[in-house]
């Protein structure tokens, strides 16, 4: 089996080379991901410069862009053959709900998904790389599980507990949960007096009903959600043709 890697923390990030042991005894692995972290990337992709890969002394490809920048270029140029499986991961933090829009971990994946390659996203639900081994024995055994039964392209966002893998609760099919808006932007002057912005913490969680991501991870279990590419609104269809043609 061969299996591409990515994430968007960076290929020093400990969430990669985690995940990277961890699949390395049962497949032939190829590691392609960003040269330092670009969380929130989404799905960018560079279109105003060139792109560079460089290696690093244990094998991992970097390269100077994002997430998409790198599995596309793993699947268009490094790759002599297509992998079988394109895993992105293990991120340093959620992705649920919402945050699937902004995450460039699940862009990883989306644009394996995009060229016709099964993929699965991995986040832990709490930052810090606390019980990272635990998640990446989870992450292994649901590729060496999953994977050979699934035929179609598929694309998975699971997300993690960070809990001893003996108190995992197990693996739940769940519903991406939703958001509050993101909060404000936080405002500041840099030395020169210049008014500068950070982006504001993400959005409170606001949907996590019984059967959403939120809810799963909180009782223990991991959850795992198929996502799917087609943004249209077909709610939206009828009442477009109503009120706005
Ligand atoms: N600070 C903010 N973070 C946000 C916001 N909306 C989403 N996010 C977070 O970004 C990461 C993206 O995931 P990654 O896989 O690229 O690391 C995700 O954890 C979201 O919660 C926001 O408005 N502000």
């Amino acid at each position: 089996m061969k299996i591409l890697i990515s994430n968007d923390d960076g290929y020093l990030a400990p969430g990669i080379v985690a995940l990277a042991d961890a699949l390395r005894p049962h497949a032939d692995i190829t590691v392609v991901a960003p040269d330092s972290n670009r969380s929130g990337a989404s799905n960018a992709l560079t279109l105003d410069r060139p792109l560079s890969v460089s290696r690093a002394d244990n094998g991992f490809y970097f390269v100077n862009g994002t997430p998409s920048d790198c599995v596309h270029i793993a699947l268009t140029a490094l790759m002599k053959e297509a992998p079988d499986l394109v895993v992105s991961g293990i991120n340093q933090g959620q992705n649920m709900g919402d945050d699937t829009l902004y995450s460039g971990t699940v862009a990883a994946a989306t644009e394996a998904y995009l060229f016709g390659v099964p993929a699965i996203a991995f986040s832990q639900v709490d930052k810090g790389w606390d019980k990272l081994a635990d998640a990446a024995k989870v992450a292994a055994e649901m590729v060496l599980r999953g994977f050979p039964k699934l035929t179609k392209p598929y694309l998975l966002n699971v997300n993690i507990p960070n809990l001893d893998h003996a108190a995992i609760q197990g693996v739940r099919a769940a519903r991406l949960g939703k958001r509050h808006a993101s909060e404000p932007v936080i405002q500041s002057q840099d030395p020169s007096g210049r008014v500068i912005y950070w982006i504001g913490p993400v959005g409170a969680v606001k949907d996590t009903s019984e059967g959403t991501d939120f809810a799963t991870t909180a009782k223990g279990f991991v959850s795992v959600t198929p996502l799917q590419i087609d943004l249209t609104n077909p709610k939206q269809m009828q009442a477009l043709a109503e009120d706005l043609l």
